[in-house]
């Protein structure tokens, strides 16, 4: 039986590893020869097996955001500091710099990645790289290339290399046509933001490499990840990261959804873990490419009175961003992942107690 640990662990671990001093120690393939930018159509396949008794050799790209710092951590931890590759367009902080290997890295530009996989002779990818949804409808040119162009450049290098791929997908892959409660793997997706469309084109363009070119591609949809030490990168769901920084900082939160607004969400721990156990699983336990997973579903009014067991002195408002409350009321509410917990065994370690999980 998994450990399922209530919120309030998560949150009383998010509200420390904040770095807070309050009374509670608060401180707050198979592979082608060729790639497939120069495939004939007609063009046979054959398989190369990337040897299982060796550790990988990792590169995550766009590193440097919400969660690659700490898949990094996680990844090195198992395979070892200097297997395990972080990479970004950003200057990294200093201790992240020193805490193993950091390379420049801009998904746009193809040569440049290229370089990075074979001079580093990496078998595993983890592409990170992306613009949120928020960030995303803010700047949509931007956000097709990085997140459509970059994912072609990705795709056809891991194809070429033989690499296994993982891409993160969202909740925000769905749309307002899509089941809601739960949402399950295979249904209508018709979202209505970049950010979504380019995550359904992900997942489509790495399940056709997957069949057409035998890449070894594997994706999750994560819900909105909640951390303490890392900050979100312009999504809808960060208001349930910046809770706890503004908890441990001036007491007062001032929320852009409505205080109602149920979304999916886990735990960061979690996240890693699925990560990187979907990444290990046999290729014959996956009966899918991509996979929902999902732990706990709360409202922005839920998470505050979780917080204001720990920091009682917290005052929250609501001030909705009209276009985040759009996006998040066209989202799902709870996520149907009963196929990944079948295929690979997936179970989360951080929920909410089962009276507090519904509204
Ligand atoms: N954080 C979350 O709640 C969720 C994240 N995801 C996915 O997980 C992945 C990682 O998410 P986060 O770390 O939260 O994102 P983030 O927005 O915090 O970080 C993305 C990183 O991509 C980098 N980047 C932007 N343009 C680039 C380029 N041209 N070349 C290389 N890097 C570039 C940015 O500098 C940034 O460090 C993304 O693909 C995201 O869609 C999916 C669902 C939920
Ligand atoms: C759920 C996500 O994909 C991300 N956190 C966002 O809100 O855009």
């Amino acid at each position: 039986m998994p450990i399922v640990k209530n919120v309030s662990r998560a949150v009383s671990q998010l509200l420390q590893s904040s770095g807070c001093g309050c009374g509670i120690s608060i401180v707050p393939v198979r592979c082608i020869g060729v790639s497939p930018r120069q495939v004939a159509s007609d063009a046979s396949f054959h398989s190369v097996s990337f040897s299982e008794s060796d550790h990988p050799r990792v590169l995550i790209t766009g590193g440097l955001g919400q969660l690659g710092v700490g898949l990094a951590k996680l990844l090195r931890k198992r395979f070892g500091k200097n297997n395990v590759i972080l990479s970004d367009i950003r200057k990294p902080a200093d201790h992240v710099f020193h805490s193993g290997p950091f390379i420049y890295s801009d998904i746009l530009d193809y040569k440049n990645l290229r370089e990075i996989v074979v001079n580093n002779r990496i078998t595993w990818l983890f592409h990170y790289s992306a613009l949120l949804s928020a960030v995303g409808e803010a700047n949509v040119p931007l956000a097709r290339a990085v997140n459509i162009t970059g994912l072609h450049n990705v795709l056809d290098i891991a194809a070429e290399h033989n690499l296994r791929l993982f891409v993160p997908s969202t909740i925000g892959a769905f749309g307002p046509t899509s089941p809601r409660d739960p949402t399950p793997d295979l249904c209508i997706q018709r979202p209505r933001t970049i950010y979504g469309v380019s995550k359904v084109h992900a997942e489509l363009m790495g399940e056709y490499y997957h069949y057409r070119y035998g890449l070894d591609f594997r994706c999750l949809r994560y819900p909105g990840i909640i951390s303490a030490d890392s900050q979100p990168g312009g999504g809808t769901t960060d208001y349930a990261v910046q809770i706890f920084h503004d908890a441990i900082k001036t007491g007062k939160f001032q929320c852009n959804l409505k205080p109602d607004t149920r979304l999916p969400m886990m735990y960061i721990d979690d996240c890693l873990k699925a990560t990187l156990e979907v990444m290990e699983a046999p290729a014959e336990a996956l009966t899918m490419r991509t996979y929902n997973i999902s732990a706990m579903s709360f409202t922005p009014e839920e998470l505050a009175q979780e917080v204001q067991k720990h920091v009682p002195e917290l005052q929250v408002t609501y001030n909705v961003d009209e276009v985040r409350q759009a996006i998040a009321d066209s989202w799902p509410m709870n996520f149907d992942d009963s196929n990944a917990r079948r295929d690979w065994g997936w179970k989360h370690d951080y929920d909410l107690p089962e009276e507090e999980s519904r509204g």
